[in-house]
């Protein structure tokens, strides 16, 4: 049988956790890299799920061990930004290896001389041929599109490079690393107890969610690359209007869009005072208002996982229900998403290699 999103998500705790097996091997070249000189500041180039997956593990590198970190979209600054002079390390993720724009960015960054690392699925790809040193995100290539193990398996990539950077630099002391690879152990643990709650939530919540016309998240921090993702894969397979907001900016104008079609998902790590009260005032005005988090409560509305994690390693658990999500309701609205559609799209446009 073909694999489908779900086949992946279910290979998501053994995947993650080959990872983490491999990392003192497959990142050595990050390892190496920090030997020789400080990294304070980072540029990733990405798009899509890939910048997502960076979104969720900027503040790892920037609150953790103080190493700041630029995230772009690679069109923009290939063709409109400089390149900052400061940059001590370029990061071009592309899980395929084929996205023309991270290409296009990656030979500007070569040509100014700066050490760029390709973060890919595929170490053979026209992105990993041009890079200085090739990161395998050691999973291989999923052969649906709307990718899920893969954005995981990234997220966790980036994780384990912070930490590998901050250890050859002094940043860290091998204890406090070891707290976190012990953390990250148990999350993925975790994981399918999360992929069983999830698919009761589901099946509790079915007509409302096949009936949703628009799809709303709403993050913080390192939770806004959660949202980011459900606006990219619910675009990707629900196909109605779909969006990932930060926290804050949601209540500077685009709640004034809220009706009783819509349906929202509030994404919480712990009780976070701000998101509660923003889902309090939203609830009576909206279709359903979902609440997504790692506490061990809540009322019907709310996927509780039950799973205390640093916020850090918060996304790697609760991007699981979002995948889930985006792949039943699609399912739920009578979509194939085994059916391409706008088959020609990468040809005639050149976004892809
Ligand atoms: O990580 P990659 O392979 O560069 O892809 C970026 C984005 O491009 C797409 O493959 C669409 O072309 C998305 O599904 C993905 O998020």
């Amino acid at each position: 049988m073909k694999p489908t999103m779900m086949s992946y998500i279910n290979e998501e705790p053994a995947a993650l956790a080959q990872i983490l097996r491999d990392y003192p091997q497959t990142l050595q070249p990050v390892d190496r890299f920090a030997q020789t000189r400080a990294i304070k500041r980072l540029l990733i180039l990405a798009t899509g799920s890939s910048l997502n997956a960076a979104l969720c593990a900027r503040y790892f590198f920037e609150q953790q061990f103080g190493m700041l970190v630029e995230i772009k979209e690679p069109y923009n600054f290939t063709h409109y930004e400089r390149i900052d002079p400061h940059t001590d390390m370029v990061i071009a993720v592309s899980q395929s290896g084929k996205s023309a724009s991270t290409l296009d960015a990656v030979r500007k960054i070569r040509a100014a001389s700066l050490p760029v690392f390709a973060l890919t699925s595929d170490p053979q790809s026209p992105i990993a041929r041009e890079c200085d040193e090739v990161i395998d995100i050691n999973t291989g290539i999923e052969s649906v599109g709307f990718v899920t193990r893969g954005f995981s398996a990234t997220v966790l990539n980036l994780l384990l490079m912070a930490l590998t950077l901050a250890r050859a630099q002094g940043k860290t002391t091998p204890q406090h690393a070891e707290v976190w690879l012990t953390g990250l152990e148990r999350l993925i643990h975790a994981l399918p107890a999360t992929i069983a709650q999830t698919q009761a939530f589901i099946q509790r919540h079915r007509d409302t969610l096949r009936d949703g016309t628009r799809f709303v998240a709403v993050g913080y921090g390192a939770l806004v690359g959660v949202a980011k993702e459900l606006e990219t894969k619910f675009t990707e397979t629900v196909r109605v209007p779909s969006s990932g907001f930060e926290l804050e900016a949601y209540m500077h104008g685009p709640y004034l869009e809220a009706n009783r079609e819509h349906v929202m998902f509030f994404i919480q790590d712990r009780h976070e005072p701000r998101s509660v009260a923003l889902c309090d005032y939203m609830s009576p005005s909206v279709k359903n208002a979902f609440v997504l988090t790692l506490e061990d409560r809540g009322d019907d509305n709310t996927l509780a996982l039950n799973c205390p994690l640093d916020h850090h390693l918060a996304p790697l658990l609760l991007i699981v229900p979002v995948q889930m999500l985006a792949f039943h309701i699609a399912s739920l609205k009578g979509i194939d998403l085994s059916v391409r559609i706008f088959d020609d799209f990468d040809r005639v446009l050149k976004s892809k290699i």
